[in-house]
């Protein structure tokens, strides 16, 4: 992975030399925390070891009974869908993957009425095993199995923790299961069974990943002009510092677009705490060039656009044209003017001194994507160390989760029911 700066903000560089190396010397300090973490294996900081920890061979065995399968259906939410699903969209394969992250129950149904459940694999995810969307649409999938005929725990295997209903309901019925890494966050959990096993279904190759994710990781050194991750880290903690408030993420690959679903996660709900945090907006180019741009570069200077691409991949030609005004695309390729507007994004965004970050990899391919999902998972951290934030919780969501189950009458949770209508404003 490669980070190149653009560093103007608002006429300026917002950076200088000398807020750089002051910067420099708080990276050597949360580096040293962090390595102290990774070495003790700390609540969160282990996910930084899952390129050497994570055990492809264990993946790969658990997941080879349902090598037969047309479809991987994996329901979970969050940090325990998104990652895989992230690899899957990436990466071509003659196995669809889908997920079920969602309680919609019209999407439910269609999904379900469109899988072919004889012949799908069911990979129930749950870090907590008590997720009330994925043990819902859990209990919604089996139903179907049933219906269809298909006894689903033939066809079912569970990724999960070491407690919880998902885990006691593998031991009642024998369903092959996969552990959750102790220590590792579910929006940190890509390197792990939890992002790796549909990758293995799917037949591509994990290790790959993880030898992508390990040369990002040999790369953490006490110095952002060394490591691209902690230079990513760094200069977006740096900007926000100096109001960029708002990270657009923006691949300049179709196959990356769940990518920036993936890093919008990692970033919200690492470092959204405490009134601090950068929020992540979700683009594709050069599709979003033709409406969000122009925001980004005209609307309130609080921004700063993140933009990601391989530098390799296969490209197809466009035709020759005698169409008039046209002779200057013919004999070009789609992936020659894909680059001409990543380029001239970077362009008019440096033109009118909107910071911007670019992130490269030579391909969209398993390498590739190891080490762009490590370099991210690195720079969070960094960046969550240089704010003193805590990272690895996510204690609004937890309100959440517990105000719906208030709700529905799964507990009590009085902090929900006090507030329900308060200050709300209704036209009908
Ligand atoms: O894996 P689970 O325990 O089901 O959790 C799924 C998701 O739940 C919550 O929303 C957490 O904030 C996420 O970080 C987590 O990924």
């Amino acid at each position: 992975m490669r980070t190149d700066i653009g560093n103007a903000l608002g006429g300026e560089p917002a950076l200088t030399r000398d807020a750089l190396d002051e910067l420099d010397a708080d990276v050597a300090a949360a580096h040293e925390r962090i390595a102290a973490g990774m070495a003790d294996d700390e609540f969160g900081y282990a996910a930084l070891n899952l390129p050497e920890t994570a055990d492809p061979e264990r993946i790969r065995a658990a997941v080879e009974p349902f090598a037969d399968s047309e479809a991987v259906l994996t329901v979970g939410i969050g940090g325990s869908a998104l990652g895989a699903a992230t690899l899957s969209n990436a990466l071509a394969s003659d196995i669809d993957a889908y997920y079920l992250d969602n309680v919609d129950p019209e999407h439910t149904t269609r999904l379900l009425d469109s899988l072919d459940l004889s012949r799908t694999a069911v990979n129930v995810v749950s870090n907590s095993g008590t997720t009330a969307e994925t043990l819902s649409n859990f209990l919604v999938v089996r139903e179907a199995m049933e219906s269809a005929g298909v006894d689903w725990t033939e066809r079912t295997f569970v990724t999960t923790g070491p407690e919880g209903n998902l885990r006691n309901l593998a031991t009642k019925h024998d369903l092959p299961a996969l552990d959750v890494p102790a220590g590792v966050p579910g929006r940190f959990s890509v390197l792990s069974t939890v992002g790796l096993a549909v990758a293995a279904i799917q037949g591509h190759d994990i290790d790959a990943v993880l030898a992508g994710a390990a040369a990002e990781r040999e790369r953490l050194a006490g110095s952002l002009y060394d490591s691209p991750a902690y230079a990513y880290g760094a200069t977006t903690y740096a900007l926000a510092q100096r109001g960029a408030l708002t990270n657009a993420f923006m691949p300049y690959a179709e196959s990356l677009e769940t990518f920036a679903e993936w890093f919008a996660q990692l970033w919200a709900e690492s470092l959204g705490k405490d009134g601090q945090g950068q929020t992540p907006a979700r683009a594709l180019g050069a599709t979003d060039q033709h409406s969000q741009l122009q925001l980004y570069r005209a609307g309130p200077r609080d921004k700063l656009v993140t933009l990601v691409r391989p530098t390799e991949r296969a490209d197809r030609d466009i035709p020759e044209t005698d169409l008039e005004g046209l002779s200057y695309l013919g004999g070009e390729s789609l992936g020659t003017l894909l680059d001409a507007e990543f380029e001239a994004t970077e362009a008019s965004l440096t033109a009118a001194d909107c910071p911007n970050v670019r992130l490269e990899i030579d391909r969209v391919d398993e390498r590739g994507l190891g080490e762009l999902l490590f370099g991210m998972e690195a720079a969070c951290v960094c960046y969550g160390e240089l704010a003193d934030l805590s990272t690895f919780t996510q204690p609004a969501v937890e309100w959440g989760k517990k105000a719906a189950r208030g709700l529905l009458g799964g507990g009590e949770f009085e902090e929900a029911e006090a507030v329900r209508g308060k200050d709300r404003l209704v036209v009908e």
